[in-house]
């Protein structure tokens, strides 16, 4: 394919190759890389303030004639201030310039100039320190701030843009083809760079970020959907038969609508012939596990075999143990395959799955290992915190032919950051729990009532019940964080000394992290101390009360999660949250905690306090860094966006017709950008 056409940054005047190497580090070596390289922030020198109406401490643009020439004031060696009066109708202010020669002596008195930055007011004194200054003839404008590197300043870099704008508009072309901008009404790419850079109004920069959102947009989920598309549009096994309703039947429970809907949606998918692609979505406790029993039993009753992956090899054990005891009474055989799992067992498996006489394996990414081979592989399943990427995914279906596959998220997240990560992926949702359950009753507290709190842990595992105690930080280090393994031990020397105490965190073996599991579901042990190793799909549901330490360390989806642990049955439970942080950030989540029960708000909640690069963490969900997009705030964008990429793949899925020939590019380097794994 014909290579991207380049020009490198250094026929750039003013770079050499050392401000070059700046700009590498920056991402930057062409020009058109520069002119991609969009602005962090705006600031407004559009709006100008007399200077007599300035508000002291805060931002403004002023416009004032300076009164004289600035006057050196030597202070010490390496540090000279230049001074001056400037004169805006009758208020007057002191601007001072700090080692600054040149800009000091561009200054002449008599002239008007623009003056940028923070004013001080002190009863009739007004002052400005190291303001950004120009000539007044520049005009008022609105000016880019760029993300800026050491040696390489957003005002250097913002000439570099003017440059290369003027030497390479005409080399800009427009990967969007004309029929699309005028469908969704946006502008031509040119107009779109230049105005996200030196925007003439707010409202054509809004004209400008709109489209180049879009197309941002657009890149990303055609680069996904044609990801996982690859391969995928083969005959998939064709569903003949759907036991779901005898399934249920036999569940010692009624199943929920939602548990019902869920399934006849996976069901449909899979009776088409086209491979599916569906994300299951639901609250903690909504009952995902009888969901993929009820698909895996059916996948069975099809004559397929089914595969369950979980990211833990605690989980992995759990759901082994949950769907064993669903499916087996209906005649599916389970196995378990993990880390853990001994060479003569393993063995034994995997003779049994290239027979096709256990028809579910569950595990770990021990699942994926080249010696477990299926006879018939129907059905993949990932339960997933976002930390499989396709090609996880896309391995494990390799293992039979266009493989079903089926995804279920542990925390529920927006639905419009769901359909960034998960693309076009199809999506249930289970928005009901089981009947009977009672909210979660939530306080947050602060150390002082440290032992009331125990006290009141102390009353329900008299009553039998069992609860959990989560600590940020394995060992003691940081300020007086919670400590998981101090805190075990002081609880057994101290308060708690009467009961069995467990502990788990992320440095145990696996196998000792399962053991004291077992122990925990068993109900030998009866308070389990925990980092957030237990955050993630734990089930015991005798288990009724969750106490987090440091509850300001967790975001509101992890909080959520981890209180999700408790409230599995139909007796009352209780989170208490502990946490002394006095900042307005925790202080809201706290409350939110408090008032909110619903997972799907407070995904939302998360993801507004937080931004969605935080939400997960850039690195877990696998997405590339956003350049201009924000996904909290151009979710009508990331809609049509959407919408235009699902008509553009329709009509030319691997984008060969000439008018896509840019999108193709870009959606290449988008590949090469990330690389295949981190796309998910
Ligand atoms: N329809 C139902 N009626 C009553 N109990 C149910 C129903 N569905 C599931 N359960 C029970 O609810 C509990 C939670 O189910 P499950 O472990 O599948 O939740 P989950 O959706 O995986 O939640 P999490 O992500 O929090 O682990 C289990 O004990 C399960 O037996």
């Amino acid at each position: 394919m014909e290579k991207k056409e380049t020009r490198s940054i250094r026929t750039l005047k003013g770079v050499g190759e050392q401000r070059a190497a700046k700009y590498a580090k920056l991402g930057i070596e062409t020009v058109e890389d520069l002119l991609h390289h969009y602005p962090r922030s705006y600031e407004d020198w559009s709006v100008l303030t007399p200077l007599a109406e300035a508000v002291s401490d805060t931002v403004c643009c002023i416009q004032a004639e300076a009164m004289s020439a600035p006057a050196a004031h030597y202070i010490r060696k390496g540090m000279t201030l230049y001074q001056f009066m400037a004169v805006d109708g009758a208020a007057k202010m002191k601007v001072t310039i700090f080692n600054n020669r040149f800009a000091a002596d561009r200054i002449r008195a008599g002239h008007n100039y623009l003056f940028y930055g923070k004013v001080t007011v002190r009863g009739r004194t007004r002052e400005m320190s190291s303001p950004e200054i120009q000539p007044a003839e520049m005009g008022a404008s609105i000016r880019p701030v760029y993300p800026q590197t050491e040696g390489l300043s957003s005002r250097m870099i913002e000439t570099a843009v003017r440059q290369a704008f003027y030497v390479w508009e005409d080399g800009l072309s427009d990967p969007l083809p004309e029929a699309l901008r005028q469908e969704y009404a946006l502008c031509h790419l040119r107009y779109a760079i230049r105005n996200v850079h030196f925007p003439k109004s707010h409202e054509t920069l809004a004209v400008a970020r709109r489209r180049l959102v879009f197309e941002e947009l657009l890149v990303l989920q055609l680069g996904m959907a044609m990801l996982r598309s690859r391969g995928r549009n083969g005959q998939a096994p064709k569903l003949n038969v759907d036991k779901s309703k005898e399934f249920f039947s036999m569940l010692p429970f009624a199943p929920t609508d939602a548990q019902r809907r869920a399934v006849s949606e996976a069901v449909e998918d899979m009776r088409t012939g086209i491979p599916m692609s569906r994300l299951l979505q639901g609250d903690v406790g909504s009952g995902k596990t009888a969901v993929a029993a009820a698909l895996c039993h059916t996948a069975a009753a099809n004559g397929w075999q089914s595969a369950l992956m979980a990211p833990t090899g605690i989980l992995a054990e759990q759901h082994y143990q949950s769907l064993r005891e669903l499916l087996e009474p209906a005649g599916v055989r389970v196995a378990l395959l993990t880390g853990s799992t001994t060479a003569a067992q393993k063995r034994d498996i995997l003779e049994q799955l290239k027979e096709g006489t256990i028809q579910l394996a569950v595990g770990t990414h021990a699942l994926l290992q080249e010696s477990v081979v299926f006879q018939n592989l129907g059905l993949v399943i990932t339960d997933e915190q976002h930390r499989f990427g396709v090609e996880q995914r896309a391995a494990l279906a390799s293992k039979g032919q266009n493989t079903h596959v089926y995804v279920m998220s542990a925390t529920p997240i927006p639905r419009t950051l769901a359909l960034m990560i998960y693309g076009d992926l199809d999506i249930s949702v289970l928005d009901e729990l089981p009947p009977g359950r009672k909210p979660v009753a939530t306080y947050a507290i602060d150390s002082k009532k440290r032992m009331r709190a125990l006290g009141f842990v102390k009353k329900h595992l008299d009553e039998g019940y069992q609860a959990y105690i989560v600590c940020p930080l394995v060992e003691e280090g940081e300020g007086d964080l919670k400590a998981a393994q101090q805190y075990a031990r002081s609880l057994e020397q101290g308060p708690l000394r009467d009961y069995q105490i467990g502990l788990v965190h992320g440095r145990m073996k696996p196998s000792e992290k399962d053991k004291v599991m077992a122990d925990f579901s068993s109900g030998k042990v009866q308070l389990l101390v925990s980092t957030t190793v237990i955050e993630v799909g734990v089930n015991v549901p005798n288990a009724v009360i969750m106490v987090v330490e440091n509850a300001e360390r967790f975001g509101l989806s992890q909080l959520h999660q981890l209180r999700g642990r408790v409230g599995r049955g139909n007796v009352q439970s209780h989170c208490i949250l502990i946490s002394d942080a006095q900042n307005e950030q925790a202080k809201r989540r706290m409350w939110i905690m408090s008032h909110l029960s619903d997972g799907f708000q407070i995904a939302e909640e998360d993801l507004k306090l937080r931004g969605p690069g935080d939400f997960f963490g850039q690195r877990q969900h696998g997405l590339p860094a956003l350049k201009i997009a924000d996904m909290a705030s151009d979710m009508a964008v990331l809609r049509e966006a959407q919408e235009a990429a699902h008509a553009i793949l329709k009509d030319d899925p691997n984008l060969e017709a000439s008018q896509y020939e840019g999108l193709r590019r870009e959606v290449e380097g988008l590949f090469a950008q990330v690389g295949e794994q981190g796309l998910n």
